[in-house]
C-alpha cells in the first residue's frame, strides 16, 4: 500500500556560497510515524532541517505537503502548514514560566489584558494531552525544571501551536538515562497521536527505540531511507561512516514507497 507523505522533498540542492551542502536530497515523513533522520556531523541535517523550516531557501528542488506542492519562503510560511522545530537548546525563556514560554509572542489576550485563566488552562490541557503527569504546575519557572522536564515542555509548545510536523533537533542529547526514557516515551506518543515526528539524532539506540524509518544522510546525500525493522544498528552506521551499506537490499532510497 502506498502511502502520501505529509511532508515530501524532492531534488533538494543547497549551497551556501560556492559549497554545495545538500545533493539532490530527497526526503519524506508519514503521519503518525518518527523518521530519524541521522548522519555524521556536518552531514548536512540542521541544513535540511533548517530548509524544511524555511529557515533557509533551497537552489533547486520541491517541498510538497499533504501531497500538494508549496513555496516556503519563510518560517511562517511553515509553521502556517503545521511545521514546527524544537531546537536543542531550546529556546525556553529561563525567567518565565512555563504558561508563559508556551505563549511567548502569541498571548491570548482579552482586549487589553493578558487572558492568563485560558493560557493556563489550554497550557495545562495539552500537557494532559501529551500524558504528561511529571510537571506539576504550568505556574512554575522554566529556570526550576529539569532538562527533561525542559524538553517537554518545549514539544508541548510545538503542540499547542498546531504542530502537524514536530522535528526534534537531538531531544536527549543532554539528558540521563532516566529523563531520555521520558522524552522518548513522549516522541513516541506523539506519533501515535497521529503527529508527524522527525527526530534528529546521533545516538542509534535512541533512534532504533523509537523510529518507525530512518533516513541516513552522508556528506549532504540521502543515502538510504529506510524502515528501521528492515536494518540492523550495524547497517545504519555503515551507511553514516561510509554512505552505502554493503549487505543492505534496499527497498527504497528516498522513502518514496510506504
Ligand atoms: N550558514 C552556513 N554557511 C556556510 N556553511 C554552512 C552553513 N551552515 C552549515 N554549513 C556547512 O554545511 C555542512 C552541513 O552542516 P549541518 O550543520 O547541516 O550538518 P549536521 O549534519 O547538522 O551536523 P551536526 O551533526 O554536527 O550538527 C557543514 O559542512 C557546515 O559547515
Amino acid at each position: 500500500m502506498t502511502v502520501t507523505p505529509i511532508l515530501e522533498l524532492r531534488g533538494i540542492d543547497k549551497s551556501f556560497g560556492p559549497v554545495q551542502v545538500l545533493h539532490d536530497v530527497a526526503f519524506s515523513a508519514y503521519p503518525g510515524e518518527v523518521t530519524a533522520l541521522v548522519g555524521d556531523n556536518g552531514a548536512g541535517k540542521s541544513t535540511l532541517v533548517k530548509c524544511i523550516g524555511g529557515i533557509h531557501s533551497f537552489d533547486a528542488g520541491e517541498y510538497l505537503f499533504e501531497g500538494e506542492r508549496v513555496q516556503v519562503n519563510g518560517p511562517r510560511d511553515a509553521a502556517a502548514l503545521g511545521v514546527e522545530i524544537v531546537y536543542q537548546d531550546l529556546a525556553l525563556c529561563d525567567n518565565l514560566d512555563i504558561v508563559q514560554n508556551m505563549f511567548l509572542g502569541r498571548e491570548k489576550r482579552r482586549g487589553p489584558i493578558l487572558d492568563e485563566a485560558t493560557m493556563e488552562e489550554m497550557a495545562a490541557r495539552t500537557l494532559a494531552g501529551l500524558s504528561v503527569r511529571t510537571v506539576k504546575s504550568v505556574r512554575q519557572q522554566v529556570s526550576h525544571l529539569s532538562g527533561g522536564q525542559r524538553q517537554t515542555v518545549a514539544i508541548a509548545k510545538a503542540v499547542l501551536w498546531n504542530g502537524k510536523v514536530v522535528i526534534l533537533d537531538e531531544p536527549t542529547a543532554a539528558l540521563g538515562v532516566a529523563q531520555t526514557a521520558q522524552v522518548l516515551e513522549l516522541v513516541r506518543r506523539l506519533a501515535d497521536n497521529g503527529l508527524t515526528v522527525v527526530l534528529i539524532s546521533h545516538n542509534l539506540n535512541d533512534v532504533f527505540a523509537v523510529s518507525d524509518r530512518i533516513a541516513a544522510l552522508y556528506l549532504g546525500r540521502m543515502a538510504a531511507q529506510v524502515r528501521t525493522t528492515d536494518v540492523t544498528q550495524s547497517q545504519v552506521v555503515e551507511l553514516i561512516t561510509s554512505g552505502r551499506s554493503g549487505d543492505l537490499g534496499l527497498a527504497t532510497t528516498n522513502g518514496a514507497t510506504a
